[in-house]
């Protein structure tokens, strides 16, 4: 493997015993810049513990966590490195949004413009004079995110950001952290929300009890899976349709509805089997395994709480 940039998350064999309890347990995985990776996992996988290990919040029991080769705590400037969402943020009650981001700002040395521009980034604008204790659920998500890239930080993990954001929330989530990745940073995010990590994300690393179960691309893992991929293909001719797959590397599986589901072969070359044959089809669509399936599967017996 190459070595990796300042930019690239390594986590290697990393382990967090608690007492009886190992939450993460030799875990290993890599985070690439410019995409944006779905950290999955059920209840209790040890997302959140593995995301304070990175942080320097929680110290690990063995194996590293780190940017490119450096930890967390050892980067010269952390702020413009590596942005963070843990949970919904808190702030002061009575300050307002502008003036939580301002202290942020100062603490970390950075121009104050830099409240009003992630204000502005996040949606919160009309927000930014009103007082944090009147802020919802999803307008404190959008602070937590906007504190996160005050100091323009080419890392970016956020922990769960679409609890409490309503569909159209999730939505401009989405469309953020795309944006953010197709600028060329690296963003981890954890979810056990699975439609929207398919919707999300462009990589996937997927964690039960604590063990790496299976990462890469999404459309590798959900291809990878048997079944992954198959045609539904529907006609009033089953046995001519049948009789000119069979001469094709296809795999034909007759469905209770009265359906084919074919697997591999893909829908054009079926397409072309039929009109040859001189076969009439009702339908014929490629069925793609969908996340929630794939790790419900992957995670079988490994999920509850421990
Ligand atoms: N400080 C701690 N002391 C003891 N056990 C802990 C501690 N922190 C976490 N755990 C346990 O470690 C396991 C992993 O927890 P963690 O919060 O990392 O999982 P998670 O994948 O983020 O889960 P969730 O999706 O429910 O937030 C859980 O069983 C949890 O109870």
């Amino acid at each position: 493997m190459s070595a990796p940039g300042t930019d690239e998350i390594v986590v290697d064999h990393l382990t967090k015993q608690y007492k009886k309890l190992r939450a993460v347990d030799d875990l290993s995985f890599r985070v690439r810049s410019g995409r944006v990776t779905g950290f999955l996992g059920p209840n209790g996988a040890g997302k959140t513990t593995t995301l304070r290990m990175l942080l320097g919040l929680v110290t690990p029991t063995a194996g590293t966590a780190t940017f490119g080769n450096q930890k967390y705590v050892d980067l010269p400037d952390p702020v413009r490195e590596v942005g963070a969402v843990l949970e919904a943020s808190s702030a002061h009650r009575g300050r307002t949004g502008r003036n939580h981001l301002r202290m942020i700002c100062r603490a970390a040395g950075l121009p104050d413009t830099r409240a009003d521009e992630t204000l502005e980034m996040v949606g919160l604008t009309p927000a930014a004079n009103r007082k944090f204790k009147g802020y919802s659920l999803g307008m404190k998500q959008r602070l937590g995110i906007a504190a996160a890239m005050l100091g323009d930080p080419k890392v970016l993990i956020l922990d769960e950001p679409a609890n409490g954001l309503d569909p159209e929330g999730i939505r401009w989530m989405r469309d953020l952290l795309k944006a953010l990745a197709g600028q060329g940073r690296t963003v981890l995010v954890s979810s056990h929300l699975l439609g929207e990590m398919q919707l999300l994300a462009d990589d996937v690393v997927i964690v039960a009890a604590g063990k790496l179960i299976r990462q890469g691309p999404v459309a590798e893992v959900l291809g990878d899976m048997s079944g992954g991929v198959q045609v539904r293909v529907r006609t009033p001719q089953v046995p001519e349709l049948t009789a000119a797959l069979s001469e094709l590397d296809a795999t034909v599986t007759p469905s209770e509805d009265g359906s084919l589901v074919v697997h591999g072969v893909e829908a054009a070359a079926i397409g072309h089997a039929a009109f040859t044959a001189r076969v009439e089809l009702h339908e014929l669509a490629t069925e793609r395994g969908d996340l929630e399936q794939v790790f419900l599967q992957l995670t079988a017996g490994k999920a509850g709480i421990r």
